[in-house]
């Protein structure tokens, strides 16, 4: 049982209460509703000053606001994810305060990390329900401050894709770690907030099939994410296809961890408890701000043989499935 430090600044009083979260970590968590400055004068002013706005959780307001309730109880989740799998304290490793704000703009379909705090929209009720909702979507967006404080991939063309990758891939590990051993691994993104009155229709991003999700063919001629490097996007848009290509890395991802067999090529998993050690080391030891695809495969191979080494002169189980996963989806 931890608790949560959270201080009320239209008051002044500070409180702890807590918290399902395990880890015993106190967490200091600042959650805001935006004033209804609209998007753009917002994300400006909270990405060069900082969010100073009048903070509105108190006691009563805060539990009478369900998206911040879900900001806040979801970043303690990532953020227990975290310190207990990868023995990271906060998002910069050295404890930093967690802060959300939710409401942000008119029906904003978007959530973002705007390089010191996560920002969620309430979503129009049709593309989006309010993205605080969303376990993974928290995950998404507190592992882009993960990755700003590590190995900071420029957010465009190739390593854009491997920055967003990353960011899915421990979304989804984050949530499914707290969803617990025993419920059924879920690889999509954005599930629980993404068209809410169409169920079923695989997320915002599906990992384990990319290809489930559509995707407009002003981008791919394919109409759907693309599941293999010889299908990426190579135009302009999305900053170079950033939010496109990184799912052909979700999908090696997907096949290290739970297996499968891919354009012709059978990959053994090695479950997801070892696939998060990969990534995470891949992540913390080996990637740059310029790594691209060749470099991902080479970062996730280098980190599968340091984790479990090669035995007489053989790659372990786990060095074959990173190997076999990105040559399926064609990484060189
Ligand atoms: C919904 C959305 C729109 C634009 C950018 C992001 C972004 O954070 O890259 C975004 O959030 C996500 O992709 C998370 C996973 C649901
Ligand atoms: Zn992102």
């Amino acid at each position: 049982q931890s608790f949560i430090a959270v201080k009320d600044m239209a008051s002044g009083t500070s409180y702890l209460h807590g918290a399902a979260a395990s880890g015993g970590n106190v967490v200091d968590v600042h959650t805001f509703s935006a004033k209804r400055l609209g998007e753009t004068p917002f994300l400006l002013l909270s990405a060069l000053f900082g969010y100073t706005g009048q903070e509105v959780t108190t006691k009563t307001s805060f539990f009478a606001d369900p998206a911040a309730v879900s900001a806040h109880v979801n970043s303690i989740k990532v953020n227990n994810y975290y310190q207990t799998m990868h023995k990271r304290n906060s998002l910069n490793g050295n404890g930093m305060k967690l802060v959300s704000t939710v409401h942000i703009g008119e029906k904003w379909n978007n959530a973002a990390w705007n390089g010191k705090q996560m920002l969620y929209g309430d979503g129009d009720g049709v593309q989006f329900s309010s993205l605080a909702g969303g376990l993974d979507v928290a995950g998404h967006e507190m592992t882009h401050g993960v990755i700003s404080n590590t190995a900071n991939m420029t957010y465009q063309d190739e390593s854009g894709a491997i920055n967003e990758s990353i960011a899915d891939i421990f979304g989804a590990l984050a949530e499914m770690h707290a969803s617990g051993s025993a419920s059924a691994p879920e690889w999509e993104m954005g599930e629980d907030i993404f068209t809410p009155n169409k169920p079923g229709d695989g997320g915002l991003r599906s990992l384990s099939d990319p290809t489930k999700t559509k995707l407009s063919t002003a981008y791919l001629p394919s109409g759907h994410y693309p599941d293999h490097y010889n299908d990426r996007y190579l135009g302009t848009l999305d900053k170079g296809g950033v939010h496109i290509n990184s799912s052909i890395n979700n999908k090696a991802a997907y096949l290290i961890s739970e297996g499968g067999e891919h354009y012709g090529i059978t990959v053994t998993g090695i479950t997801r408890q070892k696939t998060e050690k990969i990534y995470y080391r891949a992540l913390t030891k080996y990637l740059t701000p310029s790594s691209g695809f060749k470099e991902m495969r080479q970062a996730a191979i280098q980190s599968a043989r340091d984790l479990y080494p090669d035995r007489s002169g053989q790659p372990s189980a786990e060095t074959k499935a990173v190997i076999a996963a990105y040559d399926s989806v064609g990484v060189p």
